[in-house]
């Protein structure tokens, strides 16, 4: 399996090295030439399976021998060791006819942890073998910080660095990345939104000099890696609600575009999905393109739902290449335009293929806190604003005649001041995450310019080598 750049002027790689690479050199995100097809018999097969031999089955045609399977079978059952839930990724009834697939039941309790704990070990194991270090970078709204410096910390073979928008994460959040005390692990704290933090990430990538110098890699769902992970509860909630026989319908909250792009490679693959729709906050750029054709950035209002206070969507891009039958110097004007104007319009037949598959709606931040005291009163179930945005969205795209599953991103205990505001009650932290509220705190607080943040690494980097 090879993978190429969306826009077309960067090395075709294999899995390991895309796994390394983090960005394309083109400043493009690279995707799997082609698309691995599990047959019908095969999914149907999944419903008994474990969420370790549902995950092996999805990930190893992409791998595609570059790593052995024995290592890669050891890495995945060790990655989700430390799940609360036994079946990883659970699903629960909530209505008659929709369901949430429990996303949070990782170490940092959100939906990145089901990806980012294999990508930690998927990289140690890769370093290791070619005997390198690499410079790990990240930008977070929230929770993929957490779940990096959690899948990270205290590796000999990475030093990672965090940046995220100072004042915009909640406190629960900002904790997760500030309180590990391994050295090899860094909480930047950057004035600014998440999109500055993001922009300056891809900044230090395109700075050629400077990302060969620190060996420069990348967690953010820039990185296949993490797309790919995240493939898998697709297959494990279609499996289990009747599919391949039966059609599954997923409404995902949505920011960098990242989670709801796995679920359009499993229906690449050949899981039966019916409608992929994407939900949006106030934030709702998304909504707005689903809708307009146009892409048109507006500005970010901070929500009760910080993880998606999004506008430029990353992994929207890989979405451009498929509609656009991966028309390379089409990916690339749009996205030039973006920069130099902060909006593009997507021309048709492309348009036509996303709307074929995808739908979209968005979610008030008062309709956000009802849907969350409703839920409790109707159902005994406490969302988090995240999720609960997909909950009022899938409301919407519900038409009865296939299931609904809603992706449950984040734990409700990760914004306990939103959740109590909302229905009055106050989720609690699981006993072991207590400690963390009254632990120290270490952060560095640096102005959203990259050159303020490459010199921070390459200081870090200096003082390593000289033992300091
Ligand atoms: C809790 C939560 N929900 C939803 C999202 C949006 O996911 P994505 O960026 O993959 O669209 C995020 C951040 O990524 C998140 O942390
Ligand atoms: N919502 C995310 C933003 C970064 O997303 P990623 O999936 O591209 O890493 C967060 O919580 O940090």
């Amino acid at each position: 399996m090879k993978y190429y750049s969306t826009r077309g002027e960067a090395p075709v790689l294999g899995f390991c090295d895309v796994l390394l690479q983090g960005l394309a050199r083109d400043g493009g995100l690279y995707l799997p030439e082609t698309w691995p097809q599990l047959s019908p018999e095969t999914i149907a097969s999944f419903a008994g399976k474990s969420y370790e031999d549902v995950a092996f089955a999805v990930i190893q045609p992409f791998v595609d021998g570059e790593i052995a399977d024995d290592d890669l079978m050891a890495m995945i059952t060790d990655a989700y060791s430390g799940f609360r839930h036994q079946a990883v990724t659970p699903l629960v009834q909530i209505a008659p006819n929709q369901f949430v697939l429990e996303l949070f039941h990782g170490p940092t309790l959100a939906f990145k942890d089901v990806a980012m704990q294999l990508l930690g070990r998927l990289m140690d194991h890769v370093l290791e073998k070619r005997n390198m270090r690499a410079t790990i970078v990240g930008a977070t709204s929230g929770d993929t910080g957490g779940a990096a410096i959690e899948a990270f910390r205290g590796s000999t073979r990475t030093d990672v660095f965090i940046l995220f928008p100072e004042g915009r994460v909640s406190p629960v959040q900002r904790r997760q990345m500030t309180t590990p005390t391994e050295d090899n692990v860094h909480a930047l704290a950057l004035s600014g939104n998440f999109d500055d933090c993001q922009s300056i990430v891809k900044g230090m990538f395109n700075n050629f000099a400077f990302r060969d110098r620190v060996g420069l890699s990348g967690v953010n769902s820039i990185n296949w890696a993490r797309i790919l992970a995240q493939i898998v509860y697709y297959f494990v909630a279609g499996a289990a609600l009747g599919s391949p026989q039966r059609k599954v319908s997923f409404t995902v909250p949505t920011g960098n575009f990242g989670d709801i792009f796995a679920g359009f490679a499993a229906k690449k693959m050949g899981l039966p999905i019916d409608k992929l729709v994407v939900a949006t906050n106030i934030n709702d750029i998304l909504a707005r393109t689903m809708d307009t054709g146009r892409y048109e950035m507006r500005g970010v209002t901070a929500t009760t739902a910080p993880s998606m206070d999004i506008q430029i969507s990353s992994n929207f891009e890989r979405l451009l290449s498929e509609a656009t039958g991966r028309d390379a110097d089409a990916v690339r004007r749009m996205m030039n335009q973006l920069g130099q104007s902060g909006s593009f319009t997507i021309e048709e037949p492309a348009l036509g293929a996303i709307r074929s598959s995808f739908s979209a709606g968005r979610c008030t931040e008062e309709e956000t806190a009802s849907i969350i005291e409703d839920t409790l009163k109707t159902s005994s179930y406490l969302l988090d604003p995240h999720t609960a945005i997909a909950v009022h969205v899938a409301k919407a795209h519900d038409d009865g005649s296939t299931p609904m599953v809603v992706l449950g991103t984040a734990h409700p205990a990760k914004f306990p001041d939103a959740v109590e505001a909302a229905c009055g009650e106050r989720p609690e932290l699981p006993p072991e995450l207590q400690p963390m509220m009254s632990a120290d705190e270490r952060q560095t607080i640096l102005s959203a310019e990259q050159s303020a943040v490459e010199n921070h690494i390459e200081d870090h980097a200096r003082a390593v080598r000289s033992g300091v």
